[in-house]
Order: structure tokens, then C-alpha cells, then sequence
């Protein structure tokens, strides 16, 4: 069987952390029940978004909510994305997923490697790098005939990240995230189309639900995007659950059809710094951050 039902869980994430487990859980088991083998919960399911909520509600991973979807993801019998959690490591916060087989076994810890520090004037200020620390490592697991590899939302604009995937075998990429009102609208959806089409791989982004009264507000919009740079599935702002098949074999034929990874002019990409050679080309000591024609 070359292919697997992948489940988005948008849930609605409140301020009461037992509850917002409780619901994911609740959610998982809905999925399931749907014929979903691989679920993902969004960023921050069991927490608001925002750097003053992270100290207080971070925890040991493993911990309490990591103990919790353990249990579901065995009780299902699925591989569960557990979307991401306040990772509390000796005093150290990290925006940590983690992943578990249809065992309960964690088969995966990945933390945010890209934080989220921007400054649009008059629209949003973050800094999360005011609280959390930067993951340092590169996580994929493998789910029945499906490689996953893994970021957290603001690592889905480093295509980097996403192109090592790929070279590394993956056939998905899964991003839990939480664009808000400014950086939604505007990219989170041509984000995950550029990763897919770049890649010819399957890209997943999954969101909390919007809350307008919430201090962070998501913009929601969880889609799972095809190699092809198609979207399979996606949904708007309320809590729901999307559906959509993984399935390698039309992976392949993208892949075939258009041959991208035979392609790469590997011998003409490394190349010098372009100002230094204008440097050197004009023998002028020209200043280079002027524009040359
Ligand atoms: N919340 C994030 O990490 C990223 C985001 O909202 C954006 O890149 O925009």
C-alpha cells in the first residue's frame, strides 16, 4: 500500500491546559474513527500563543501532554504528529512536536529551529526568541510507506529546511503553525505551494482555530498541499478536522513527469560571491551595495 490518510486537527486551544488536551485527544479519536492513520495537532495546542504564556505553561517532554496523546495515538492505533507544547528542559524553553507510533512509542522530538522574531510597523511585533531556544536539528520519521519530516510554522519560510527534507527521502513535510491576521492572509498559503512545488513533496500546515478574542490571533486556514503544488485539502478559520491521501505513487509520477532531481545544474551553482567578482571584473573599487546594471 503506497498510500496513507493524513488528518488535520484545527482545534479551538482555550487558556485551560487540561481541557486543550482533553480536546485534542477527543479530536484525535474523531480522526481516527475516520480512517485517518497519521493525525497532527496544530502549534501550541495545549497553550495560548505568545511569549508571555510560555513559561507558565511549559512542561517536561516527556511530561504530562506528551503521556496524554502517547496514550490516544495507542488507543487509536495511529501515528500522531503531537502538534507542538512549551518544552520546559532544566529552566531551557524550546516549541517542541512530538511524534508517536500506533505503540504509544515517541518516535520523534523535533523543537522550532527558526524563531519567530519580527517587527511589521503598525501590524505585529514577536519575539520569541525573548523566551524560547532554537531547536538545532533536522527530525524525520517514517509512517507506514510515508517519510515525515518536520518544522514548526515559522521554519515553513526557510526553504532549506524543506529541500533537505526532500533530499533526505521525505515525501512530506508537516508543519503544526499559527500565522496570524497579518502574515496569513498574505503567505501562509503560497508558503506551503512553494515548499510542495520546489520539492515535489506533500506539504501539511496545520493551525489552531481563530479566536478573535485571544491576544494572538491565528489565522487558521490548515490545507495539505500535493507535489504537484495542488491543494487537497483545506479548511477556513472554525475548529475542524481535514482529510487528505498521502499517496507516493502520484509523488513518483510528478516526479517522472517532470524530472527536477535529474536536472540540477550542480556543476554552475557554486559561485563566487557575485559582488566580489564585480570587484574584481571592473578593477574599480566600486562601491557594491549600489544597484549595477
Ligand atoms: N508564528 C510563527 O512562527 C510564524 C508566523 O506567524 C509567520 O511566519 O508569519
Amino acid at each position: 500500500m503506497s498510500a496513507l490518510r493524513l488528518a488535520l486537527i484545527q482545534m479551538a486551544v482555550g487558556t485551560n491546559k487540561t481541557e486543550n488536551v482533553k480536546k485534542a485527544c477527543k479530536l484525535v479519536k474523531e480522526a481516527a474513527s475516520k480512517g485517518a492513520k497519521l493525525i497532527a495537532l496544530p502549534e501550541c495546542f495545549n497553550s495560548p500563543y505568545g511569549t508571555q504564556y510560555f513559561k507558565e505553561y511549559s512542561e517536561p517532554v516527556p511530561g504530562p501532554t506528551t503521556k496524554s496523546l502517547s496514550e490516544v495515538a495507542k488507543e487509536c492505533q495511529v501515528f500522531l504528529v503531537g502538534g507542538s507544547i512549551p518544552e520546559n528542559e532544566n529552566g531551557n524553553l524550546y516549541n517542541t512536536c512530538s511524534v508517536f507510533a500506533p505503540n504509544g512509542d515517541t518516535i520523534a522530538k523535533y523543537r522550532k529551529m527558526h524563531l519567530f522574531d519580527i517587527n511589521v510597523p503598525g501590524k505585529i511585533f514577536f519575539q520569541e526568541s525573548d523566551v524560547l531556544k532554537p531547536g538545532n536539528t533536522f527530525v524525520t520519521f517514517n509512517a507506514g510507506p510515508c517519510k515525515v519530516g518536520l518544522g514548526i510554522c515559522y521554519d515553513m519560510r526557510f526553504a532549506e529546511l524543506a529541500q533537505i527534507y526532500a533530499k533526505e527521502g521525505c515525501h512530506l513535510v508537516v508543519y503544526p503553525g499559527a500565522f496570524n491576521m497579518t502574515t496569513g492572509p498574505a503567505h501562509w498559503q503560497l508558503l506551503q505551494q512553494a515548499r510542495a512545488l520546489d520539492n515535489q513533496m506533500y506539504v501539511a500546515a496545520v493551525s489552531p482555530a481563530r479566536d478573535e478574542g485571544a491576544t494572538y490571533v491565528a489565522w487558521g486556514n490548515s490545507s495539505t498541499v500535493g507535489p504537484w503544488g495542488d491543494i487537497l485539502a483545506k479548511t477556513s478559520h472554525e475548529e475542524s478536522i481535514i482529510y487528505a491521501e498521502i499517496d507516493i505513487g502520484r509523488l513518483e509520477e510528478v516526479r517522472q513527469n517532470i524530472p527536477l532531481n535529474n536536472q540540477r545544474r550542480l556543476d554552475v551553482y557554486s559561485r563566487p560571491n557575485p559582488c566580489e567578482s564585480l570587484k574584481e571584473m571592473s578593477g574599480y573599487n566600486i562601491d557594491v551595495n549600489q544597484h549595477v546594471d
